[in-house]
């Protein structure tokens, strides 16, 4: 009788374990966001907010070519094109041994004149990491600095947000950069929203960009995990989350293995740039100055590659000589979805669509980057998000002979790709 109760207790403990935590954890996820996006719908400028003067004075609009800003979501305006002086700040993500500290390793021993910060995320007593980075590295023990032992990707970053203030109140002028290592484990949203949405944070330090090291051998694997209802594949919310993605441990693998796994990861982030490498070595301007958050560079960053398209099918009816659809075949249910077409958007209905988007979507909505042609202005609009925070600003001026090309980069969780299609094409003139 002891002996079934036992059973019986244990089954139910397991039952909890595998289903009604990660439920829980999820109910509380959405409080949290819907919190959250309570804040930022009322407490903060919307996107709204920010067109609003603009759409009133449409004329005045219409004939000039000055365009509005605007930043939802995000804690305090991000400077868009004046200088910054915030410090920058690398995340290196990567599944469980993919050669993240093999490549912070490089990081502190390749020359690049910057004096780096390192803030490990490493759990357990053993500062193992950490001995290592130190005992490779060229600069000096003072340019280093180790905090352990904290649960970056958990939903409370209170100790992240402290680190980094502690980080440059205290030491600010000992380093240029800040490379944060987060475990293999580690979801990396909660962490880029510490950037984005505390005010301190981003009123000091800026995300520079997200690495994501992949191990070439074991990725596909985890990749097409499936995992149980509601919890969440941080393999591909690594990749997902990606501005740089580094194929490492490339000297394991074959030619035919690195392209199918280079397929796989354009399928899931067909925004971020790749680059194979052998124990991280990659040139330090790939990882460090990525400036992947930074309007300033959402031109030259948005660049759609068809190439990962081989068998899929290009569906190209209606407008199919402007606009290019790529209808993926595959059944991940993180995807890129890429809107590349000619012609002029209306501003006013951008904003709605995106407000709409966001609003229903948001969690879902991963990232997002975007070069658009707007009706009545001489300059490209630059708009980039994460969730529900999204930023948009005037960028360069489109040049005389210049095909107007809108491009739009999508990234999330069971993205509707015809919606998206279509709530685009409503916004054309
Ligand atoms: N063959 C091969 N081994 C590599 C390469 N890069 C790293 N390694 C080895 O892979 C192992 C794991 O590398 P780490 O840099 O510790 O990986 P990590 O992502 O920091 O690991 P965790 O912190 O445990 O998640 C180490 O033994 C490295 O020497 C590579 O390109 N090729």
């Amino acid at each position: 009788m002891l002996y079934k109760r036992l059973v019986f207790e244990l089954k139910t403990l397991a039952r909890v374990l595998t289903f009604d935590l990660p439920f829980l954890f999820r109910a509380f996820e959405r409080l949290t966001m819907a919190a959250r996006f309570l804040i930022s719908r009322y407490a903060s400028k919307t996107l709204t907010q920010f067109l609003l003067p603009c759409l009133q004075h449409r004329s005045h609009f219409l004939t000039t070519t000055t365009l509005p800003r605007y930043s939802r979501g995000f804690s305090s305006e991000p400077p868009a094109f004046a200088s910054d002086s915030r410090v920058p700040a690398t995340v290196i993500t990567g599944f469980l041994g993919s050669g993240k500290t093999t490549l912070l390793n490089h990081i502190l021993t390749a020359q690049h004149g910057k004096r780096i910060a390192v803030i490990e995320n490493e759990f357990g007593e053993v500062d193992i990491d950490g001995s290592l980075v130190a005992s490779h590295s060229s600069a000096s023990e003072e340019d280093i600095v180790m905090v352990n032992n904290v649960c970056l990707c958990c939903t409370v970053r209170g100790d992240l947000v402290k680190m980094l203030l502690d980080l440059v109140k205290k030491k600010k002028d000992k380093f240029d950069h800040i490379v944060i290592e987060t475990t293999g484990l580690a979801k990396p949203a909660p962490v880029i929203e510490t950037f984005c949405s505390d005010e301190l944070v981003s009123r000091y330090v800026k995300l520079d960009g997200v690495v994501t090291l992949v191990d070439s051998k074991h990725a596909m694997k985890h990749l097409n995990e499936v995992k149980p209802r509601f919890v969440v594949n941080e393999a591909v919310e690594q990749v997902a989350y990606a501005d740089r993605i580094i194929l490492n441990k490339t000297d394991l693998v074959t030619e035919g293995d690195l392209e199918k796994l280079t397929d796989k990861i354009k399928h899931i982030n067909s925004m971020a740039q790749i680059k194979r490498a052998k124990f991280g070595v990659v040139d330090m301007d790939f990882v460090l100055g990525v400036g992947g958050y930074d309007l300033d560079r959402i031109d030259t960053e948005v660049n759609v590659d068809d190439s990962h398209c081989g068998n899929h099918q290009h569906d190209m009816h209606g407008r199919h000589h402007k606009e290019h659809h790529h209808d993926h075949v595959h059944d991940s249910a993180v995807s890129s979805v890429s809107i590349v077409s000619e012609g002029t958007l209306d501003l006013d209905e951008v904003d709605d669509w995106l407000e709409r988007l966001v609003e229903e979507k948001g969690e879902d909505l991963y990232r997002m980057k975007g070069v658009l042609s707007v009706n009545g202005s001489d300059q490209r609009y630059v708009l980039q998000g994460v969730q529900s925070m999204l930023d948009g600003c005037p960028g360069k001026t489109w040049e005389p002979n210049e095909k107007r090309t809108n491009k739009l980069v999508f990234i999330g969780r069971n993205l509707d790709e015809s919606a998206l299609r279509k709530g685009f094409r409503g916004c054309l003139v």
